[in-house]
């Protein structure tokens, strides 16, 4: 499936080279934007957390020299790539940044050790500290690559910009943006930023790293080049997680399809690419109270704890780790009314969500008139530029599932003009003979409803959405341990270093002392 642009150009899919590095490539883009008046937060109240941190699940040992060792094992676990150590002073491992203390999901990591360590001794990070193995793929604002930092052996993404190309093009905003948003992020399927550092030329955002690849390459690989109704249910409520954390964050994202989820090395997923996302104000609230006397106090709480400055309206003060859930109750079907329909499930929910106490993120008063998003995925609002908020995110949500279940989206048409006048005119209708099944169609239809407000998400966003009968087998709690459909081949890094090393040239000429790493390995093609 092709998702083409007002202004699209040809990706170029080079290897990494000198050239390539020193004039990054940029495609463009399957996503439209053109800049309306978005009511964001302006970036100078934002700060962004990239930054150091330190892992004190790192291994640690001293080597002869006395100085700390600090031992990696990517993927330790799964056995997958293992990777060489790096040497570092032992305070310099045992730093904590009050960025990472701020994460309490990602902050456990490695690799924030390691890029300490880096900084520690060499005051900031450059290019020279990388080997870049091999390009990833390239967006609108830049390119990013697979990054192996020196010494320390561990792998990032690193997503690098032309600083004069985002001033010539416009785009400084968007990769401001982006950065601080990734800043922001700590979710188990969202991108660390680990840092950011700029050269007399490029921007340079150091992220983890994801090896499986994208959900729309996974899909064309699929009997039927679709996927199952299960793994549909995995990968869509792992996304919906995701949306309902970036709400809650203020942020409306704004360019869900299947290239943009990333499948990490355990199966699970990680959504990228915020340079087209909105950031607004939100006020997370708990609407509602339970009947049940022991959840009446207090069904969820935000611990005051959590709350950073209690001046700051800005929904960064309620870290999700905050809100804590201090009852349980039963599953909501028992075995019996599993075998009933669908339409009796639905009235039993309704009935049993009555009672809970419902946490509204959803940023309900974000505004923005830009005209960004990838055709086939844009909402009806955006199209008829009436203005849009969140929900925008509930309409792609509702295309990115019928796209994975049925192989292609439903409003495609000859060209982008079709396309865009089917968004807003064309009935939903789903292939005849399809087996679809009666939920998930019940879902999409909710989710694809053209009046923004109608729209299943509209008011109490992911909440509403998690409640669906398609859902109702997802123990949301648990998510992380759910075994996925599919898991990754891990990627040979042996194999990776034995090429690049064969592929070195002989000079090169082209880089700036800054924007040159010090090694071979910007310089080879690697495919
Ligand atoms: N953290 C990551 N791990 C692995 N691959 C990544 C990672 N981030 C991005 N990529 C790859 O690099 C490609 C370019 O990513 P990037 O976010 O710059 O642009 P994009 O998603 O193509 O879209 P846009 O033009 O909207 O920025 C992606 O398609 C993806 O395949």
């Amino acid at each position: 499936m092709e998702k083409q642009s007002l202004n699209a150009a040809n990706c170029d899919t080079e290897s990494v080279t000198a050239s390539s590095l020193n004039s990054v490539s940029f495609c463009s883009s399957s996503t439209v934007s053109v800049s309306g008046s978005d009511n964001s937060v302006s970036s100078s109240n934002i700060s962004s957390s990239s930054g150091s941190g330190s892992a004190s699940n790192a291994v640690e040992a001293k080597n002869k020299n006395g100085d700390c060792v600090v031992q990696y094992s990517e993927g330790g676990e799964s056995g997958k790539s293992s990777l060489s150590g790096g040497t570092c002073d032992a305070n310099e491992a045992s730093f904590r940044s009050s960025s990472c203390l701020s994460k309490p999901h990602k902050g456990n990591d490695m690799k924030w050790d390691a890029v300490q360590c880096v900084k520690n001794k060499d005051g900031d990070l450059g290019l020279n500290h990388f080997r870049l193995l091999k390009k990833l793929g390239c967006g609108d604002i830049g390119s990013v690559y697979l990054a192996e930092l020196r010494e320390m052996g561990c792998l990032f993404a690193m997503k690098v910009m032309d600083k004069g190309m985002l001033a010539g093009r416009k785009k400084l905003m968007r990769a401001q943006t982006e950065r601080e948003i990734l800043g922001l992020l700590d979710h188990p399927f969202l991108p660390t930023l680990y840092s950011h550092f700029e050269t007399d030329k490029f921007s340079c955002l150091l992220m983890e790293f994801c090896s499986g690849g994208d959900l729309h390459t996974l899909r064309q690989r699929q009997p039927g080049k679709h996927f199952s109704e299960y793994a549909t249910r995995f990968y869509a409520s792992e996304v919906l997680l995701a949306l309902e954390y970036l709400h809650m964050m203020g942020v409306v994202y704004r360019d869900l399809k299947p290239e943009n989820v990333l499948v990490r090395e355990d199966g699970h997923i990680m959504l990228s690419d915020f340079d087209l996302s909105l950031r607004c104000f939100v006020n997370p609230t708990l609407v509602r109270s339970s009947e049940d006397p022991a959840c009446r106090i207090s069904a969820y709480c935000i611990q005051p704890s959590c709350i950073i400055d209690p001046a700051c309206k800005l929904p960064v003060c309620v870290e999700p780790s905050c809100l804590q859930p201090s009852c349980f109750k039963p599953r909501f079907l028992n075995s019996k009314s599993k075998t009933s329909k669908v339409k009796s499930e639905k009235t039993s929910l309704a009935n049993y969500s009555d009672s809970l106490p419902v946490l509204i993120v959803e940023p309900t008063s974000a505004r923005s008139m830009s005209f960004v998003g990838t055709h086939e995925y844009l909402a009806p609002e955006i199209i008829r530029g009436d203005g849009h908020g969140s929900a925008v995110d509930w309409w792609t949500f509702g295309i990115f599932m019928y796209e994975l279940l049925l192989g292609r989206t439903p409003f495609k048409g000859n060209g982008n003009r079709e396309t865009l006048f089917n968004v807003v005119g064309q009935p939903l209708k789903f292939p005849e003979g399809s087996s679809v099944s009666f939920a998930a169609k019940d879902l999409i239809r909710g989710l694809l409803v053209k009046d923004p407000q109608k729209r299943l998400g509209f008011k109490r966003g992911a909440t509403e959405i998690k409640q669906h009968p398609f859902f109702e087998s997802v123990n949301w709690a648990l998510i992380r341990s759910t075994h996925p459909p599919e898991i990754p081949k891990p990627i040979d890094l042996t194999l990776l270093n034995h090429t690049s090393k064969s592929s070195m040239p002989q000079n090169n000429k082209g880089a700036s002392d800054s924007d040159r790493s010090s090694g071979p390995y910007l310089d080879f093609e690697f495919f």
